[in-house]
């Protein structure tokens, strides 16, 4: 008998059929509360879960009595409850490598669109606004060789790092639990405590997981230590970033502007203040949404479930100290 899965988002074909050779799979839309009591039965019975972007905490768990595998189609985890993953003996399977270069174009492309307010003039051109040659209220600031600081000096941090030291002549800033030794010695990184992160940095580029000792790890004092020119982008989680203090921030020009990808609620509510302010460009996280690298992520999420219900979590498990 082939093991029983509950698979809550789509694949594409051939990785259906995949994940179809390997398991009996059944697919369900989500892991909401309707769909969980829906197919009680199902969860009940399942050994491996794959999907992404829904909640899995203690309590779903508990319904999921012989589960063994989860595969998160991301390299973020913080929907899952890892501690009482550990203790029910479940690994949990993610996506890092295969997404790191898109995200950090993705990151590249905020910080140039917010400094050269590339949607904002873009959408003055579309409004018929360019009558005559462009005068200062169209300019935008430079890019290339100022001052990049990143909050979270990881695989993305080291990506983002390569263009803008590489691509753009700049001086790279960051901080991280430690010191990264190739990000130090390819891209000559400083490695800094927070505080002088925000003082010193032009664009601070926050590319770090949601934990309890990051959320709101930007707030109002944080952004008070900005330089009053500098642009804040944000690709990690929105939660890190305290919303309404920034949207202070950006109000009273305590920061020039802002590039983000995740919001503390997402989707971002169509009355959300962030989409009144021009110095404020919103994307809806699409960090990693390109057709390449969103295949790259479910393939290797078929992949690695294959590989964890085998009782192999070599590759790409958060948690493999629970079958060892
Ligand atoms: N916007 C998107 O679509 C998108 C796509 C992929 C990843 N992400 C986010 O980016 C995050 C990072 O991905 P990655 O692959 O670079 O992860 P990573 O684990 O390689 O890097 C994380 C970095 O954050 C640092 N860090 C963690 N906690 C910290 C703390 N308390 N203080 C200082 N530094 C801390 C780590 O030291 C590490 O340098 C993911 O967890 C996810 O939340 C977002
Ligand atoms: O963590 C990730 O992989 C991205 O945010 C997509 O969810």
């Amino acid at each position: 008998m082939k093991p029983e899965v509950v698979l809550y988002k789509s694949l594409p074909d051939d990785l259906r059929a995949r994940l179809d050779a390997h398991f009996t799979v059944t697919a369900i839309k989500g892991l909401t509360p309707e769909s969980v009591e829906e197919h009680a039965d199902l969860l009940a019975r399942a050994e491996g879960i794959i999907g992404s972007s829904c909640k899995v905490d203690d309590a779903l768990l508990e319904k999921m009595p012989k589960l063994r595998a989860a595969s998160t189609i991301s390299v973020g985890y913080d929907n899952f409850d890892v501690d009482a993953m550990n203790q029910r003996g479940i690994v949990l399977m993610h996506t890092p490598t295969v997404l790191t270069e898109t995200v950090a174009d993705t990151m590249m492309a905020l910080v140039l669109s917010s400094a050269r307010r590339v949607v904002e003039v873009a959408e003055r051109v579309k409004a018929g606004e360019w009558q005559r040659s462009i005068g200062p209220d169209w300019f935008g600031i430079d890019v290339h060789h100022k001052k990049m600081g990143i909050l979270g000096m990881g695989r993305i941090g080291l990506a983002l790092a390569q263009r803008a030291h590489h691509g753009f002549g700049m001086p790279i800033l960051y901080n991280a639990r430690k010191h990264h030794e190739e990000a130090e010695s390819r891209f000559n990184a400083q490695y800094c405590d927070l505080d002088t992160l925000l003082q010193e940095c032009d664009f601070l580029c926050i590319s770090l997981p949601l934990t309890e000792q990051t959320h709101h790890m930007i707030g109002r004092e944080q952004l008070a230590k900005m330089k009053p020119g500098a642009i804040l982008i944000n690709a990690g989680r929105g939660p890190v970033v305290d919303e309404q203090a920034l949207i202070a921030a950006l109000k009273d020009k305590t920061i020039h502007a802002a590039g983000l990808d995740v919001f503390e609620q997402e989707p971002l509510p169509a009355d959300s203040e962030l989409l009144k302010l021009p110095n404020v460009v919103a994307l809806p996280h699409i960090g990693s949404a390109t057709h390449e690298t969103r295949y790259g992520m479910a393939r290797d999420a078929v992949e690695n479930l294959i590989a964890a219900l085998a009782g192999n979590v070599e590759k790409n498990c958060v948690n493999p100290q629970v079958l060892r």
